[in-house]
C-alpha cells in the first residue's frame, strides 16, 4: 500500500474505490472522528499545465454546500499530488442502481429526480453550471440520498447565467444539440437537456440517444427524435419533451421545472433549491465538543473554523456537524489525540 506522507496521522487510507484518467479515489478514515471519507488523489505530473480544471473544481466546491452535492472537507496539496478529501457515498453509483433495477417506477424516479433537480437549481442559483450531468456522476449515500460529484467541467459563466459559453465538453450521450454543434450556448440550458436524458434513463432503463458510433449519435441528438416506450405516462412524456427540446429557446428552464406538474404529482410541494444545510453554519454543540477536546474556548475554535481554510480543522468540524445533524453522538478519539500531538499540531 503506497503510503502518502501528507495523510499520515490524519487519515487511515484503505481501499481504492474508483480510478479515472489521472486520478484515483480511495476510501479512508478521518482519524480524529473515525468518520469514513473518500479521498480523490490526483497526480500533478499526469495533469500538467498548472491543473486549471482542478483549481476550477476546487474553487467551485468551496463555494458549495448542498444536501445533494458531495461535500468537500479538506484539500492537501504537495509537490506531486492533490488530495481532495470528500464526503463518502457508500451507496455507489446511481447508474448501477438503475441497471440492477432495470428501470425505476415513476414514483421512485420522481424522488430521485427531485433531489438532482434541487442540486442543479442550487448550483445555477450560486452561478455554476455543471455541464457533465450523467448517472455516473451521481452517487447514493447509505440512506439512498443522491449526491452530485465531478465538477471538473463545471463553469461559472463570467457574465452570469444568461451569458454564453463556448467550450464543448461533457459526454456526447448527454450533451445538448447546441453543445455538440459547437455553437455558443447557455450553460443552464445545457444542464436541462442532460437532466432530460437522465430522467429518460431513470424511467426507461436505457438512453434516448444511443449509438455504437459517434456520427449517428450526433445525428440522433440533433434530430431530437427518441422513442417513447408504452409504459411512460402522459405526464412523463410531457416533462421529458419539455427538457429534450432541440431549440434551447423552446426548452423548459430549471425554474419552470421546479413546479412542473410531473414534479409535484402526488401532492408533493415544488422543489426548492435552497440547501438543507445552511452554508457552513455555526453549531455550538460541535464547537463545545471541539473546545473540550482541545481545551480551548469554543469561541476561539470558531475563530479558526470560520476561516474555512479546508484544512484538517474544517474536515473535523464538517464531519462532526454531519453527525450532529443525524442526531449521532459526537466522538473525538483520544487515541489519535496522541498522534495529533506528536505531529506537533497545536
Ligand atoms: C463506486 N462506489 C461504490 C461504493 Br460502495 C462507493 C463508491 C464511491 O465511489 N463512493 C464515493 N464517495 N465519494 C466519492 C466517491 C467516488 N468519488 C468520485 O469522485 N468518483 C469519480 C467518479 N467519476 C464518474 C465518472 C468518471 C469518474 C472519480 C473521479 C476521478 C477518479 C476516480 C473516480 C467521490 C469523491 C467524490
Amino acid at each position: 500500500m503506497v503510503k502518502y506522507n501528507a495523510l499520515k496521522y490524519l487519515y487511515d487510507v484503505e481501499k481504492t474505490i474508483g480510478t479515472g484518467g489521472f486520478a484515483k479515489v480511495k476510501l479512508a478514515t478521518h482519524l480524529l472522528t473515525g468518520e469514513k471519507v473518500a479521498i480523490k488523489i490526483m497526480n500533478k505530473s499526469l495533469i500538467g499545465d498548472g491543473c486549471p480544471r482542478i483549481k476550477m473544481e476546487l474553487e467551485a466546491l468551496k463555494d458549495i454546500s448542498h444536501h445533494h452535492i458531495c461535500k468537500l472537507y479538506q484539500v492537501i496539496e504537495t509537490k506531486e499530488h492533490f488530495f481532495i478529501v470528500m464526503e463518502y457515498c457508500s451507496g455507489g453509483e446511481l447508474f448501477d442502481h438503475i441497471v440492477e433495477k432495470n428501470k425505476l417506477s415513476e414514483f421512485e424516479a420522481r424522488l430521485f429526480f427531485r433531489q438532482i433537480l434541487s442540486a442543479v437549481a442550487y448550483l445555477h442559483n450560486v452561478g455554476y453550471v455543471h455541464r457533465d450531468l450523467k448517472p455516473e456522476n451521481i452517487l447514493l449515500d447509505r440512506d439512498l440520498n443522491l449526491k452530485l460529484i465531478d465538477f471538473g467541467l463545471c463553469a461559472k459563466p463570467v457574465g452570469g447565467m444568461s451569458s454564453h459559453l463556448q467550450t464543448s465538453c461533457g459526454s456526447p450521450t448527454y450533451a445538448a444539440p447546441e453543445l455538440i454543434k459547437g455553437h455558443q450556448y447557455i450553460g443552464g440550458k445545457v444542464d436541462v437537456w442532460s437532466l432530460g436524458v437522465l430522467l429518460y434513463a431513470l424511467l426507461c432503463g436505457f438512453l434516448p440517444f444511443d449509438c455504437d458510433n459517434i456520427e449517428n449519435l450526433y445525428k440522433k441528438i440533433l434530430s431530437g427524435k427518441y422513442s417513447e416506450p408504452s409504459w411512460l405516462s402522459e405526464e412523463s412524456r410531457k416533462i421529458i419533451r419539455d427538457m429534450l427540446q432541440v431549440d434551447p429557446k423552446e426548452r423548459i428552464t430549471v425554474d419552470e421545472l421546479l413546479s412542473h406538474q410531473w414534479i409535484t404529482m402526488g401532492c408533493l410541494d415544488p422543489v426548492t433549491h435552497n440547501s438543507l444545510n445552511l452554508y457552513h453554519e455555526k453549531n455550538n454543540e460541535v464547537l463545545n465538543a471541539l473546545g473540550k477536546y482541545h481545551m480551548i474556548e469554543s469561541e476561539e475554535i470558531w475563530e479558526r473554523i470560520n476561516k474555512w481554510d479546508y484544512d484538517y480543522d474544517t474536515a473535523t468540524y464538517l464531519l462532526l456537524l454531519n453527525r450532529c445533524k443525524q442526531g449521532l453522538p459526537l466522538r473525538l478519539s483520544t487515541q489519535s489525540r496522541l498522534r495529533y500531538k506528536i505531529q506537533g499540531i497545536p
